[in-house]
Formats: C-alpha cells, structure tokens, sequence
C-alpha cells in the first residue's frame, strides 16, 4: 500500500502525478485549524506532509501520529517547530539552492528601484503628472560603486554579492556569525560587525532567516546607525526588522527609503508603509517566477519521495535525527 501524505499547496499537473504514483494523496486548502477538523481522519493517516506556509507546531505534530517527513515549497522554515520535529524524529526538508539567483535578483531589482524611483516615478507618469522636463526633485542616488552591506552571507546573500561586486563594482560588507573565505576571495567581501556595517553601507540588505536571535536584530537604535543617505533592503523575514521603527525611521528622514519584499504580517493589505514614496513594497515575490517556482515544487516533492524511502541526500534541516 502506498503510504499517505497531506498535500496543502496545489502543483503543476506533472508533479502532482509524480507524487500520485509514490503515495495515496489527500490534498487540502491549507493548514487552518479549520481544515485541521475538516481532515482530521487524513491528518491521523499520513506519513508525509507536503506545501508551503501555515504554522506546523507541536499541536499539529500530535494530530499526525504517523507523520515521518515534512517537505516544505520554501528555504525558510521559522513557521516550522524544528524541536517538536527532532523529539518525533519527523524529518524535515526544503528548498535551498533552487531559488538563490532568482531571490538575489529580486534583492538588486529592489535596490535599483528603490535608488532610481522607479515604481514612485511610474506612477508619476502614468497619472499623467509628466508635463515638463524632470528637474532635481526627481533624481535618485547612483547604486554602482557605492557600498553594500549583506546581513546574512549565505547562499542568497553570495549572489547578492556576485551581482554588487561583478556587475555593480560596489564594495561588499557582510555581517555573518562565520567568515566566509569564497565571498572574500571572489568578491573583495569584508566581513564586519553589525554596527560598523550600518554605518558603512549605502544599501544594507537583509537576507537573514528569522530566528530567536535575527528577531527584531533590525530596530530603531540599529537604523540611528545608518546614513541618512542609506536605503534599507529586506528580502530575508519580515520580522527581523522592528517595522514599526523602520516607518518611524522613514517618516523622520532618518533614513533614505526602503525595499521591502517582507513584512511582519503577511499578507499585508493596509500600512503606514503604503503612503510612504520612498518604499518599495513587494508581495513576497523573492522566488516568484515561473521556472523557479516549479523548480521549487519539483525539489520538494523528490524530497520527500527521497525521505519517505529512507534516501535522503540533500536538502535535510534536521539529518542528524538519522543518526
Ligand atoms: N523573500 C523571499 O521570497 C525569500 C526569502 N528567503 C529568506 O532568506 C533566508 C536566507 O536564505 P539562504 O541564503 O538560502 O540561507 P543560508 O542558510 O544559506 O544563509 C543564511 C545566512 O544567515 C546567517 N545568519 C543566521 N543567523 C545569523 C545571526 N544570528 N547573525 C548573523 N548571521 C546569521 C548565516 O550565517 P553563517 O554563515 O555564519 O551561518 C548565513 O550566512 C531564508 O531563511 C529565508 O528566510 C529565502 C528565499 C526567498
Ligand atoms: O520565502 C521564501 C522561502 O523560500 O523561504
């Protein structure tokens, strides 16, 4: 018999028949306390659970007492209770790699447009406000060799780099709890502490996770550190940044303006944030484009195939509970 898995993301067809084969699968909206009831029986049955977003915590973990691997359509996974995972020895996989250059064009997208107006002075045209050549009060600020400051230099964080350095000639520092010796080499990356990085940087971008420690490592005394000059990026969590200081922050000049691919609350419909000129607001589109988003839900369905039949290679948060 083929083991059951829950499936709270719908996939292209041939992924999903790719699944069908390997299990008998119950596919439900998400992962609501009201779809928890509504598919209690299937929750209790199944061996894998397969999607993306929702909170999968120690109250659901105890309604799937079958339950060997998670396999979620993302990197991040801080909506995940990695300990209750470890104690039920329930594996849990992802998605890194995939989405890297595409995460990291969304990043430069984000520190173009936010320098050069791009979204603010489109609407400008589109209202039909272009009636006269431009003058100063619509020029932005040069990216190209200025600095840029990388918190998190991980696997998005070094093609943020890559494209700065090689393509922008910017001066690259990076705030990271290791040295990172490619980025070094490869792209004259400086690795330094947090407030010399604030203080330095011209963009600073966050491609951090979000954990105990990142939690609100972005506050309002960090953004006093910043130039005034300086732009804010963050494509990492929306939570790693006191967002209530950042608008504070923006509505008192403290900084420049802001590239936001992430908030506190997602999906956000209303903010102070929207009638600020100077951000650009983004529906966490990271890794949303058509190849890498298929690349994603193919990666997370052979891992869970791969975990489910004791194969797992790459792509583990938690293998030691292998051992
Ligand atoms: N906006 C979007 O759509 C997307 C957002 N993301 C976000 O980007 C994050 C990063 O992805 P990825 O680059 O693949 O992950 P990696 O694990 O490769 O990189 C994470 C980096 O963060 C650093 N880090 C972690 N904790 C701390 C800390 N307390 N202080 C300083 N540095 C820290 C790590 O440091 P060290 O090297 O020292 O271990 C590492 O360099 C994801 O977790 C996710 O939240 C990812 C994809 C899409
Ligand atoms: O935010 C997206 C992810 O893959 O993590």
């Amino acid at each position: 018999m083929k083991p059951s898995v829950i499936l709270y993301k719908s996939l292209p067809d041939d992924l999903r028949a790719r699944l069908d084969a390997h299990f008998s699968v119950t596919e439900i909206k998400d992962l609501s306390p009201e779809s928890q009831q509504q598919h209690a029986d299937a929750l209790a049955q199944a061996e894998g659970l397969i999607g993306s977003g929702g909170k999968v915590d120690g109250e659901l973990l105890a309604k799937m007492p079958k339950l060997r691997a998670c396999s979620t359509v993302s990197v991040g996974y801080d909506n995940f209770d990695v300990e209750a995972l470890n104690q039920r020895h329930v594996l849990l996989m992802h998605t890194p790699t995939v989405l890297t250059e595409t995460v990291a064009d969304t990043m430069m997208a984000l520190v173009l447009s936010s320098a050069r107006r791009v979204t603010e002075l489109d609407a400008w045209v589109k209202a039909g406000q272009w009636n006269k050549s431009i003058g100063p009060d619509k020029f932005g600020i040069d990216v190209h060799h200025k600095t840029l400051g990388i918190l998190g230099m991980g696997r998005i964080g070094m093609a943020l780099a890559q494209r700065a350095h090689l393509g922008f000639g910017m001066k690259v520092l990076y705030n990271a709890r290791r040295e990172h010796e490619e980025a070094q080499s490869r792209f004259g990356a400086q690795r330094c502490d947090l407030e010399t990085l604030l203080k330095e940087s011209d963009f600073v971008c966050i491609s951090l996770p979000l954990t105990e420690q990142t939690h609100h490592m972005i506050g309002a005394a960090q953004l006093k550190l910043m130039k005034p000059s300086a732009i804010l990026i963050n494509a990492g969590r929306g939570p790693v940044v006191d967002e209530e200081a950042l608008i504070a922050a923006l509505k008192a000049g403290i900084l420049h303006a802001a590239g936001l691919d992430v908030f506190e609350q997602e999906p956000l419909t209303a903010s102070p944030l929207f009638s600020l000129p100077n951000v650009v607001a983004l529906p966490h589109i990271g890794s949303a484009t058509h190849e890498t988003r298929y690349g994603m839900a193919q990666d997370a369905v052979e891992n869970l195939i791969a975990a489910l039949d004791g194969k797992v290679e790459k792509n583990c948060v938690n293998p030691d509970i292998l051992k």
